[in-house]
């Protein structure tokens, strides 16, 4: 519980004096809170001293209706000055987090990884965004309401007191129970939550290959077993919860019941006037309040599981730590004994290679080979194991990612455009693109003429992922966005196979609009797009087993010659 008091306040920032403002509220509050009490022990002592009158009513009145007023007004100000705290704390948190996740290694981004990521981001997040302050506001006025109540006790028998700590104690060790049960088994539910979710992100990404392989059985199987595992684990949350909780809820009773005791016994010694007894004992009931109340706080035992994920994933550690920003004059490219792999085994084998920059080098070799690779590492998708990868002489990873990246447009093979309008997903290539600049871009990637056949032009909003438009749309699309970027290094995965004739003439002009004074790193399939380039690097298993212009290569590589035949002949 303080634990997560703590963490509220470590993520708090420039927001902490508010939150101090409501603790400070809080305990005027809890003080107020005991004002009846105190009222009641004025009646009772002025009954027996035989001065109970009219002023006493008066007096009374006032006082009461003054601690409501009071509780009321420091409950107001708590409210306005937490509650919306949250919101602008976990505000913060997320833009936060979407700037540094540019900066994680692919490797996050996994399959297995995306499911709870996406959960993290989602439900963690706005749980506690949604409970964590009002929780707090809760726990500080219980424990706050608590602590008043036992030195109020102290102050007029410290018998009592005394069965109060002692009773407390065991309450809170009862509630520790509590918690430590609620945190396993949060943990053990929000994992089975976040399985669930990657498995229906896969079932419904997957949903043509299952419509068309007719799998939906096999596919809704997986999900019907993520569901189940997702109930087992809440029910099983309930089941053990329940015992510490039902022996915390005891704990109070005995509280109460330990109170009235020692009142009425140091009474009926002669050890407390009967005004006294009479209103500790109607206050024994007031101590156990608070005391239940943190019982009933349910929410910080799963804001708190949830603040766990979300300091794992926050703490993943970012790319370009050790960084710098630096501006870059030349852009050739060199891989020195470069050695990665996704996992233990290796697919690049300690590679090295010169790319002069204003040139164009091409990769050929057979899938699976490592061409695609090589392009992740030049533009750090992924760290090497060992060698470097430098770009002007400067290591790559001595570079922050944002400069590095300023200096690299990649055209992938498989585009993927966002749910928004054409215009936008082509203008995020340069901040605050004009529409004349994006236009003019669109000219010379061969794609303005469709856009502008389009209903709403530049306006149209296409699908998540481009699914509105064709392949060798998208193709276009995403080379406008490159030529507007105008980065000095192009990195292209070439994506003409799957295209038809007409497309691929259009994609082809694209290209070479796009590449024109640029250093250039293409992954051929077709042999026939490249045979003008300055350098062919033809990989084999990870590693580079010729090199040399198109003609060079027709003579010196076996393998070359062999792949020309095989699309030429
Ligand atoms: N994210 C990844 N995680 C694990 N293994 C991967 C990952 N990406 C690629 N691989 C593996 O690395 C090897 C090289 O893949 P790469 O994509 O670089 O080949 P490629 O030559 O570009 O293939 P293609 O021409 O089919 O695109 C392959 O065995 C592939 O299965």
């Amino acid at each position: 519980m303080f634990k997560f008091i703590k963490r509220i306040m470590g993520l708090s920032g420039e927001y902490r004096k508010k939150l101090d403002r409501a603790y400070v509220l809080s305990f005027f509050e809890s003080l107020a809170s005991n004002v009846p009490i105190c009222m009641l022990l004025y009646v009772l002592m002025t009954i027996m001293d035989g001065n109970f009158g009219k002023n006493s009513i008066i007096i009374t009145f006032t006082g009461i209706f003054a601690g409501v007023i009071l509780r009321m007004i420091c409950r107001y100000l708590t409210d306005i000055n937490q509650s919306g705290v949250g919101y602008e704390i976990f505000a913060r948190e997320r833009m936060n987090f979407g700037d540094r996740i540019k900066r994680f290694p692919m490797g996050f981004f996994s399959e297995d990884n995306i499911g709870n990521v996406t959960s993290v981001i989602t439900n963690d997040i706005s749980f506690v965004e949604e409970h964590g302050m009002d929780t707090l506001g809760k726990i500080t006025t219980s424990v706050i309401g608590i602590g008043i109540s036992f030195v109020f006790l102290l102050v007029l028998n410290i018998w009592v007191a005394l069965a109060m700590a002692v009773t407390t104690a065991l309450f809170f060790a009862a509630f520790a129970a509590a918690h430590r049960v609620a945190s396993e088994e949060a943990a053990n539910q929000q994992e089975a939550q976040n399985k669930l979710v990657g498995t229906v992100i896969e079932y419904i990404k997957g949903m043509p290959v299952v419509k068309a392989f007719n799998l939906a059985g096999k596919s809704h199987k997986a999900t019907s077993e993520d569901f189940l595992k997702l109930t087992e684990a809440q029910i099983k949350f309930e089941k053990r919860f329940s015992m510490p909780v039902i022996v915390a809820q005891c704990m109070t009773g005995l509280c109460i019941s330990a109170v009235i005791f020692i009142c009425g016994y140091v009474g009926l010694n002669g050890g407390m006037e009967i005004p006294f007894v009479i209103a500790m004992s109607v206050f024994a009931f007031e101590l156990a309040a608070p005391m239940l109340a943190l019982i009933n706080i349910t929410a910080f035992r799963v804001a708190d599981a949830s603040l766990d994920r979300y300091d794992r994933i926050r703490q993943t550690e970012l790319m370009d730590n050790s960084g710098k920003t630096v501006k870059l004059n030349n852009f050739d490219i060199d891989f020195k004994n470069v050695t990665f792999g996704y996992n233990e085994s290796a697919v690049i084998k300690d590679m090295s290679f010169h790319i002069p920059q204003h040139s164009m080098t091409a990769l050929v070799g057979k899938s699976g080979c490592g061409k695609s690779t090589i392009v992740n590492l030049i533009a750090r998708f992924w760290d090497t194991d060992s060698g470097t990868v430098s770009i002007g002489g400067t290591d790559i990873k001595a570079m922050t990612t944002e400069s590095l990246l300023e200096n690299i447009s990649v055209v992938f093979q498989n585009v993927y455009l966002f749910n928004d309008t054409i215009f936008n997903n082509i203008a995020f290539g340069k901040k605050g693109a004009t529409k004349e600049e994006v236009i003019e871009a669109c000219k010379k990637a061969r794609c303005h003429e469709f856009i502008s056949a389009l209903e709403n032009s530049y306006d149209t909003v296409i699908g998540e992922g481009g699914s509105t438009l064709s392949g060798g749309e998208k193709q276009r699309i995403s080379i406008a966005r490159a030529i507007l970027k105008d980065a000095p290094i192009v990195l292209l995965d070439e994506a003409t196979a799957s295209i038809d004739p007409d497309n691929e003439a259009y994609i082809q002009q694209a290209i070479n609009e796009m590449v024109k004074g640029k250093t250039l790193v293409v992954i051929a399939h077709k042999l026939s797009a490249i045979m003008e380039a300055d350098q062919i690097l033809m990989i084999e298993d990870g590693q580079i087993t010729a090199r040399g212009t198109h003609s060079q290569l027709l003579h010196s590589s076996s393998a070359y010659h062999e792949l020309w035949k095989k699309q030429n002949f």
